[in-house]
């Protein structure tokens, strides 16, 4: 079973426009409520394919109970922590091939009292997981050695956990000692301090972040795939997507997959992929199922030119 722990949750508002111009009356397509936040996508890719998840979520407000009620609705094992703050709204405006726009909002706040309601929680279904996935952005309040608290309860005690988030909360993270982290490129660049261009900055940055305490790294690259450095070395691979609808959530999808194939060498690599690259093709957050994967379209390169300009 594996936990994931969303301390950020949203409502994703997806709305379709023809093109966005700033400052002008936009008359849109079409608008989609989705159940949203990091960690929430990760546990929907996983039910969507059939294996247990249990979702820890802060919820406060109208949103917030609109949130646990839709995601129960999927089905989903929901641990819904009450808040005093609101559940915020985060609104993504798609434009035709793929293009997304997101605005998300800080999120409400949580005090030191939730955040320990939510960590009694986690650590009672951390019991019967293999895997306690912490993801995206700390709402206010949140200290950003919240992931490092959450590597430092429990690898330990030999329950992995996994870490998708950004800036010193990420730094903090890895250097409690993560079995994985999954920065996208922007957030590997961040993490180490210097630009991210091609293959070999990747590989290099991955690196120094597995030397600082990271177990395992599997760096999402959009367009160009993914990177996976780990106690097996390194592979690089990638799968063609024809018809980008949205990558809102294509990362979690990414790292779902990925879990879901044991988390380690080329073979988990390829299932992440595979996920990716399907949920590139659903619209909004939407997760894909085991009939929109396509592992045949996966690409793992041996030996990949390392000096290529990265394209996203
Ligand atoms: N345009 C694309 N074509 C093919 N695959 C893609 C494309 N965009 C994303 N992917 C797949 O999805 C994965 C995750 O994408 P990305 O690097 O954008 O994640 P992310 O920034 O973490 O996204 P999010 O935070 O929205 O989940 C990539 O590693 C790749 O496998
Ligand atoms: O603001 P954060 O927590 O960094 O990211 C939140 C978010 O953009 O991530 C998901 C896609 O990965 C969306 O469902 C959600 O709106």
């Amino acid at each position: 079973m594996i936990v994931t722990v969303t301390l950020n949750p949203s409502l994703d508002r997806t709305i379709e426009v023809d093109s966005l111009t700033r400052g002008a009356v936009i008359r849109t397509r079409s608008a989609r409520l989705d159940p949203g936040g990091k960690g929430v996508n990760v546990s929907r890719a996983l039910l969507a394919n059939g294996i247990d998840s249990t979702a820890v979520v802060p919820v406060g407000g109208p949103d917030g109970d609109q949130l646990r009620r839709m995601l129960e609705a999927e089905g989903m094992k929901v641990r819904a922590v009450p808040s005093a703050g609101h559940t915020r709204s985060n609104v993504t405006i798609a434009e035709p091939g793929g293009l997304v726009t997101k605005l998300n909002e800080p999120g409400g706040p949580l005090s030191r009292g939730e955040l320990d309601a939510v960590a009694k929680v986690v650590a009672t279904e951390a019991d019967s997981a293999s895997w306690v996935v912490g993801c995206g952005s700390i709402p206010p309040g949140v200290p950003e050695t919240i992931y490092a608290e959450l590597c430092k309860a429990f690898v330990p005690a030999g329950i992995r956990v996994a870490v998708d988030t950004s800036g010193p909360a990420l730094l903090a993270a890895v250097a409690a000692g993560p079995d994985l982290i999954k920065p996208n490129r922007e957030e590997l660049a961040e993490a180490v301090g210097g630009p991210v261009d091609r293959l070999s900055d990747v590989i290099e940055a991955a690196r120094a972040l597995r030397a600082r305490g990271a177990r395992t790294v599997l760096v999402s690259l959009g367009a160009d795939g993914a990177v996976l450095v780990d106690d097996e070395g390194i592979t690089a691979g990638s799968a063609p997507v024809e018809n980008p609808n949205s990558t809102v959530g294509a990362g979690d999808a990414l790292l779902a997959g990925f879990l879901s194939a044991g988390a380690q060498g080329p073979a988990a690599l390829r299932e992440g992929l595979a996920w990716g690259a399907a949920a590139v093709g659903q619209p909004a957050s939407r997760m894909p199922g085991p009939n929109d994967i396509r592992r045949d379209l996966v690409r793992l390169h041996p030996r990949p030119d390392l000096d290529r300009a990265l394209l996203t």
